[in-house]
C-alpha cells in the first residue's frame, strides 16, 4: 500500500504548550481519511502543519516521497496538494461559472492576463462547466456566488479546488454549520470527487465519517490515540473514553453514527 502523505514525529509547541506531540500519520493513496478527536485534540493544528500554515517544532512531512517540511503553502498546490475552503474562497460578485473559470485561469496562467483569446476562454468555459456538472451545480452557472445558499457555496468551493487538479485534497470540516440536506449533498459530493484522488479531512460529524471514510485517525491531547476503520475505532474503549465527557455533541462517537 502506497502512502501518499506521511508525517514522522510531528510536534508543534506554542510557548511551552505541546499542541501536537509525535504524530506519525500515514495516509494511503486513494483513501478518504478522517482526522477526528474531541475539542482541543490538535486536529486543526495538524491540518495547519500539513498545509504549511504553521511550521512544525520538529518532525517531517513527506508528500508522494518528497520532503515538504520546509515548503511554503503556495508551493504545495503546484505539487498536487490543495486545501479547500481556505485558499479557494469564492468571489461573491462573480457568477458561479466565472468563479470556476478564474480558478482554472490561475492554474493555467498564474501571471495575471487582462485579455484572453476567445478560443482560450471557450476552452476554460467548457472545463468550468464540466467541473460544475461534477458538483451538481451546472444549473447555477449564471448565478452570482453571493446569492447561493451556504451548502451550494461550498460546492462551488469544491469545484474551484478541483480546478487545481489536486491529487491530495484537504478538507477542513466540510459540513460544518450545514443543515441535514446540505450535509448529505456535500457528503455525496466528497465521495464522488474522491475518485482518483486522496482526501484527508477534519470532520466532527460521525455520520459523514462512518458513511464515506476508509480510514480514521483519532487524536487526543495532541497524539494519535487510535487508527483504523470506523468500525474499529468506534469499538475501541480508549476512543469511547476520550469522547466521554467531551462537549463535542456531534462528535459523540459513542452515540452511534451508522450511515
Ligand atoms: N496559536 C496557538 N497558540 C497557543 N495555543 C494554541 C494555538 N493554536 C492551538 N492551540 C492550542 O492547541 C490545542 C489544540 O488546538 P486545535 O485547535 O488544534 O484543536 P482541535 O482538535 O482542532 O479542536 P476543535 O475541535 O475545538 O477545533 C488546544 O489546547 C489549543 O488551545
Amino acid at each position: 500500500m502506497t502512502h501518499v502523505l506521511e508525517t514522522a514525529g510531528l510536534c508543534k509547541e506554542f510557548g511551552g504548550f505541546r499542541a501536537v506531540s509525535d504524530v506519525s500519520l500515514k495516509v494511503r493513496e486513494g483513501d478518504i481519511h478522517a482526522l477526528i478527536g474531541p475539542n482541543g485534540a490538535g486536529k486543526t493544528t495538524v491540518f495547519n502543519l500539513l498545509t504549511k500554515f504553521l511550521q512544525p517544532t520538529s518532525g517531517t512531512i513527506v508528500l508522494e516521497g518528497r520532503d515538504i517540511t520546509g515548503e511554503k503553502p503556495a508551493a504545495l498546490a503546484r505539487q498536487g496538494m490543495v486545501r479547500s475552503f481556505q485558499i479557494s474562497a469564492t468571489f461573491p460578485d462573480l457568477t458561479v461559472l466565472e468563479n470556476v473559470r478564474v480558478a482554472l485561469q490561475r492554474r493555467s496562467a498564474p501571471t495575471y492576463a487582462f485579455w484572453l483569446p476567445g478560443r482560450v476562454l471557450d476552452r476554460l468555459n467548457a472545463r468550468a462547466m464540466e467541473l460544475l456538472e461534477l458538483v451538481d451545480m451546472q444549473d447555477f452557472a449564471q448565478t452570482r456566488a453571493a446569492d447561493l445558499s451556504y451548502g451550494r457555496k461550498r460546492s462551488v468551493e469544491i469545484a474551484t479546488t478541483l480546478a487545481m487538479e489536486p491529487r491530495v485534497m484537504l478538507l477542513d470540516e466540510p459540513t460544518q454549520g450545514m443543515g441535514h440536506e446540505d450535509v448529505e449533498r456535500v457528503t455525496r459530493l466528497i465521495k464522488r470527487v474522491s475518485a482518483g484522488r486522496t482526501i484527508l479531512m477534519v470532520e466532527h460529524n460521525m455520520k459523514v465519517v462512518s458513511g464515506i471514510c476508509d480510514r480514521i485517525s483519532v487524536l487526543q491531547r495532541g497524539s494519535i490515540l487510535a487508527e483504523g476503520s470506523y468500525a474499529e475505532v468506534s469499538a475501541d474503549p480508549r476512543v469511547l473514553e476520550a469522547y466521554m465527557g467531551s462537549d463535542d455533541a456531534d462528535g459523540d462517537i459513542g452515540a452511534g453514527g451508522e450511515p
